[in-house]
């Protein structure tokens, strides 16, 4: 099942989307030099919803993320956050990169690598320390709190990196690749998180990620970029049934229909 791209209606009828990407490009360099990375890309995100972009290696998307992220300007066209144009970084926003080992910082604890973010906010202390216990909770690591970053697994650790999100309580979570550098086993606990995040705080979450299993497995809609300069293929409804399993979810006929219809799209010619 494919679903316009411009649409986006697929977390409700008349909603305006929450996250909205217009013709946006990226061109870096001027000139001779002039190196064109993302071309006129449209995709909307909703409410609520999970949204996968998945697309070549090098495809640009984090030169897509800085945009959205308010890192760097678009050459050409908007990224919206309820019909605002971003033009910084928003606070509404919070991201989580794969990178989670240089994200934490070693001589700090869980809880105080936690509470990084929440500076800037000035909340009262037993707010701030509720924030963090339950963002702790919500991952699982609740009994790590006192431990150094170098004292836990590489999925223990980004799972510290998505907390330190969540207790910022943003209301768009944004993902580059983050469950990339786990193994099998954590990836499948990190993907169930990112579901239970969604349900547990109403988040609209928009993931990158190479693995088409995973983005089918995460997504209501899937965005098939197309590389050199990265473009829209196609935004695919992902049409299974809540709540997804790792097991019987991907046992599903329509699974693998809906796997193989992302990936013929990845592989067609250009
Ligand atoms: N600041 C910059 N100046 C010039 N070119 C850049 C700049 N940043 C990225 N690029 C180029 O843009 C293209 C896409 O880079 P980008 O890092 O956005 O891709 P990516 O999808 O994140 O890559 P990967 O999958 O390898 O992490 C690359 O060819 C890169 O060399």
């Amino acid at each position: 099942m494919t679903a316009d791209s411009t649409s986006g209606n697929a977390g409700g009828a008349t909603a305006p989307p929450r996250l909205e990407v217009t013709a946006l490009s990226k061109t870096y360099g001027s000139g001779a030099n002039a190196k064109c990375v993302i071309e006129d890309l449209t995709f909307t995100v909703n409410t609520g919803e999970v949204v996968c972009i998945v697309g070549p290696s090098g495809v640009g998307k984090t030169t897509l993320l800085k945009c959205l992220a308010g890192l760097q300007p678009a050459t050409s066209g908007t990224a919206a956050i309820d019909g605002r144009t971003i033009a910084g970084p928003p606070p509404e926003m919070a991201l989580v990169f794969q990178d989670y080992s240089r994200s934490l910082m070693p001589w700090l604890t869980v809880r105080k690598n936690v509470r990084l973010p929440l500076r800037h906010l000035h909340l009262p202390t037993q707010e701030m320390n509720q924030r963090i216990d339950t963002a702790l909770e919500a991952v699982g690591l609740a009994h790590a709190a006192n431990q150094y970053p170098w004292q836990l697994s590489g999925g223990m650790q980004q799972r510290v990196a998505i907390a330190r999100a969540l207790a910022y309580r943003p209301e768009i979570l944004i993902m580059d690749e983050p469950f990339a550098s786990v193994d099998a086993q954590t990836r499948f606990e990190l993907e169930d998180l990112c579901l239970k995040i969604r349900e547990d705080f109403g988040m609209t979450i928009l993931v990158v990620t190479h693995d088409i299993d995973e983005a089918v497995y995460l997504s209501d809609r899937v965005v098939v970029l197309g590389s050199k300069p990265a473009r829209v293929l196609d935004v695919i409804g992902i049409d299974l049934p809540a709540p997804r399993d790792q097991i019987s979810t991907r046992s599903l006929p329509e699974f693998a229909e809906q796997r193989t219809t992302v990936l013929s799209m990845i592989r067609k010619p250009a």
